[in-house]
């Protein structure tokens, strides 16, 4: 089942789930009014109660159905669900606003509907070429399938942006990758600066430490006095030692420090932050590329990522900067930050058809735990929800 055809089946499900929790709620509250007489709004909340212990008793006879396990993962999903949701709704409403305002002037299909459906992808931040395309296929779809009605037209281009971004990515590979047993994985942390490089090392390091692994961070950003502060603190919060040299040192220097001692000292993970200055300094890229060779004087096989770290509220200039960095460094995965702070989801789109590298992370707050692994299909829920009838 494709990625749409997911999103539409659990949009389903939970409008369902809605329903009926909204209709127990009703089938208990007349009861709870009339409790003292022997009404038929008490009978179907004694029958409610009694198919409650019901399947409370089956529960109880089918242990394997309901295994510790299941519930676990089933709780982590609900949870990670609940991340996406709350953090995509200004994304979510952004999108709203921008659809419903476009579809109130709808008339019919015409040029001016593809010039305001183009303004308001564009608007939504999926890019010029993007949303060109996006307003072809539109175009050959309302021809074919003789859409015409304002809630097919909105599902319509809801679906073919989410096929756009499945076709993009069908080679991609979203996990991250590990040395071997034994050997210190290297995470390098690039971006310019304010991105939120320094934030999402310490969010990284407190969830891989919670897992159980060694962690060690090197602060090689020594360009901004307060990061090297700041990194220290997010250490201290994780209880994993941070590699720091004097100000103003030499960032390789630093790197190649933390890299012997990750080694000498068996740590499983060594993240390491770097500066960020202007994406067409020379400088900072030639930068890169000395801890790159630093880094591989110890460790042959290192880095195993190279995370491009962007904040998703500088829209369309985050696409710029990233197309920099991955023309002049090995770029593995992206960090999307800040997706709470944007009303334009729209940017996770425009970079999937530009840029070819795959959203590993996504940063949706402050606090440790507001950084997920990236889901394509929570993504999509949390964006699009409210904007699909059922
Ligand atoms: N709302 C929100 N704020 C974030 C997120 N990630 C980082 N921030 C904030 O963004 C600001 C900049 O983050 P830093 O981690 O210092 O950025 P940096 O890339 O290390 O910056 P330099 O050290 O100057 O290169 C901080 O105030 C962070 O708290 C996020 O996902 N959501």
């Amino acid at each position: 089942m494709g990625l749409f055809d997911r999103f539409k089946k659990k949009n389903q499900e939970k409008a369902e789930d809605l329903a009926s929790s909204e209709e127990l709620a009703k089938a208990e509250q007349p009861a709870l009014i009339s409790e003292a007489e022997d009404t038929p709004a008490l009978d179907a909340k004694v029958e409610v109660e009694e198919a409650e212990a019901e399947s409370e008793a089956d529960a109880a006879l089918d242990p394997e159905e309901k295994s510790e396990d299941a519930e676990d993962k089933s709780s982590e999903e609900a949870d990670q669900q609940a991340v996406y949701e709350e953090g995509l709704t200004q994304s979510r409403k952004g999108f709203a606003d921008r659809f419903n305002r476009f579809l109130a002037n709808f008339r019919s299909v015409d040029e001016d509907f593809f010039e305001d459906l183009e303004d308001t992808l564009i608007g939504a931040d999926l890019g010029f070429d993007l949303a060109i395309s996006i307003s072809n296929q539109v175009r050959e779809a309302v021809k074919l399938e003789n859409v015409k009605d304002k809630e097919a037209i909105k599902e319509l281009i809801v679906r073919l942006m989410v096929e756009s971004y499945e076709r993009q990515g069908e080679n991609e590979d979203q996990s991250m990758h590990f040395a071997p047993k034994g050997q210190p994985t290297v995470i390098l942390f690039v971006g310019v600066n304010g991105v939120g490089k320094t934030t999402t090392v310490g969010k990284m390091a407190q969830r891989y430490k919670d897992q159980g692994k060694k962690i060690m961070l090197a602060a090689a950003d020594t360009f901004r006095a307060g990061a090297v502060k700041q990194l220290q603190e997010w250490g201290d919060r994780a209880q994993v030692p941070v590699v720091a040299g004097p100000e103003k040192a030499d960032p390789s220097s630093v790197v190649y420090q933390a890299v012997e001692r990750a080694k000498d000292e068996q740590v499983d993970i060594l993240f390491v932050d770097t500066a960020g200055r202007l994406q067409n300094n020379v400088n900072l890229m030639q930068e890169l590329a000395k801890m790159n060779r630093v880094i591989q004087k110890v460790l042959p096989e290192a880095p195993q990522e190279v995370l491009l770290v962007l904040d998703a509220t500088t829209g369309q200039n985050a696409l710029q900067q990233a197309k920099l960095f991955k023309d002049s460094s090995e770029v593995t995965g992206l960090v999307l930050t800040k997706m709470d702070g944007t009303a334009k989801g729209g940017i996770v789109f425009a970079i999937r058809d530009q840029l070819h590298l795959p959203v590993k992370w996504i940063g949706f707050g402050e606090k440790a735990s507001d950084l997920r692994a990236f889901s394509a299909e929570d993504f999509v829920y949390g964006l699009f929800k409210d904007l699909v009838k059922n």
